[in-house]
């Protein structure tokens, strides 16, 4: 019967799929077990990331190595190597590996934007957001996962298509960030009808064939509502930071918390809540009028045990602005003043 240092031998030739280095030099194999009497050999592994596809792989070839080697049954664990081994190979990733957003040696944070329902501002939050990140000075990327409601390109005021390079997509830059949006790859706003797997193919594209380069940030713009497709988006994602978006009203904080309880369930971590149309300002009186009603953001916050990070009062852009966008604030503007503090909030709570 095989003993555990032949099974160390055996299973550390392999390599973790995402450190490319063998399992030996990673320290991978966290415990080897035996039953001489079964012929049976279990073996826990320490990977870069689990619950990918390329952890199915490498289980099957630690049950191929082991059998061949004459053990009857194969018993296989995985677990995640703990953040500092991460660190210490960071340092020798490959710049493709580097910029791979998917890949656990990309610093990338992800963070998705998430609403109960449609029309509370969703992906105007994005957009605006994605755009404070990057005058922060941030490397930011957007990708309009709202597959069937796509709006950001226009919101952005984006006139050109991405291009492909070596079978890359390179997403369009716009205002500082890059974007990609099921936009560009629908004919003459024809709805989008298809779900299911194929919603999983263009999701994965975006994360895989798009060229993003270094990336501080990659905000997801949800469909919105607690739906099944909310849902199949929120499990195909990667792990992120979500925020919900609501407006003022008590009943749409109500919808709202179902949306970040659909984020809790997939392993999401709730980041924290932005009231959108919160109050209209009167240009004459400069009195504050709650048109939407009062308390729906500071209640969903509690309810869902996070920070309201800010409140976005009714107004438009000025859209004398030359650079044409029409849903993102300048700078200079009151609202576009909100959305940079929320932006450096942001960073603070996630580059801690
Ligand atoms: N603070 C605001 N003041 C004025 N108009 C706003 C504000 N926020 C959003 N809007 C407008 O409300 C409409 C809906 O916004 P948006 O498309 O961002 O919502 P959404 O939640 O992403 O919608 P959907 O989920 O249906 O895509 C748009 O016309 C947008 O310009």
């Amino acid at each position: 019967m095989i003993n555990e240092q032949q099974v160390r031998e055996l299973v550390g030739e392999l390599k973790d799929p995402f450190l490319h280095k063998t399992l030996a030099e990673t320290n991978g194999i966290t415990n080897v077990s035996i039953k001489e009497e079964k012929n049976h050999v279990s073996v826990k592994v320490a990977i870069a990331k689990t619950g990918t596809p390329e952890q199915m792989q490498l289980q099957m070839q630690v049950v191929d190595a082991l059998k061949n080697a004459g053990v009857e049954t194969v018993g296989i664990r995985f677990e995640e190597l703990p953040q500092e081994t991460l660190e210490q190979f960071r340092g020798t990733a490959t710049r493709a590996e580097a910029q791979d957003v998917l890949s656990p040696l990309n610093n990338v944070k992800f963070i998705s934007i998430a609403s109960g329902k449609g029309g509370v501002g969703k992906s105007t939050v994005s957009v605006n957001l994605a755009v404070a990140l990057a005058r922060l000075g941030k490397k930011v990327g957007l990708i309009d996962a709202d597959i069937y409601g796509f709006s950001v390109p226009d919101m952005m005021g984006v006139q050109t298509m991405p291009v492909v390079e070596e079978n890359r997509i390179i997403p369009v830059d716009r205002l500082g960030v890059k974007m990609i949006s099921m936009g560009f790859f629908v004919e003459d706003n024809a709805p989008v009808v298809w779900r299911g797997p194929m919603l999983g193919k263009v999701l994965d594209q975006f994360f895989r064939d798009v060229e993003w380069g270094e990336l501080d940030y990659l905000l997801l713009d949800l469909p919105p509502g607690t739906g099944d497709i909310a849902l199949d988006i929120h499990q195909m994602l990667p792990e992120s930071n979500e925020i919900v978006v609501t407006t003022p009203h008590p009943t749409a904080a109500f919808v709202a918390a179902r949306a970040g309880a659909m984020a809790i369930k997939t392993n999401h971590n709730i980041l924290g809540v932005i009231e959108n149309m919160s109050w209209f300002q009167s240009k004459v009186s400069g009195e504050r009028e709650f048109v939407f009603g009062e308390g729906g953001g500071p209640k969903l916050a509690e309810e869902l045990r996070t920070e309201l990070l800010g409140q976005i009062p009714l107004g438009q852009p000025d859209w004398n602005d030359v650079d044409f966008a029409p849903s993102v604030y300048a700078k200079n503007h009151s609202t576009g003043q909100i959305y940079l503090d929320i932006a450096r909030n942001v960073i603070g709570k996630l580059e801690k």
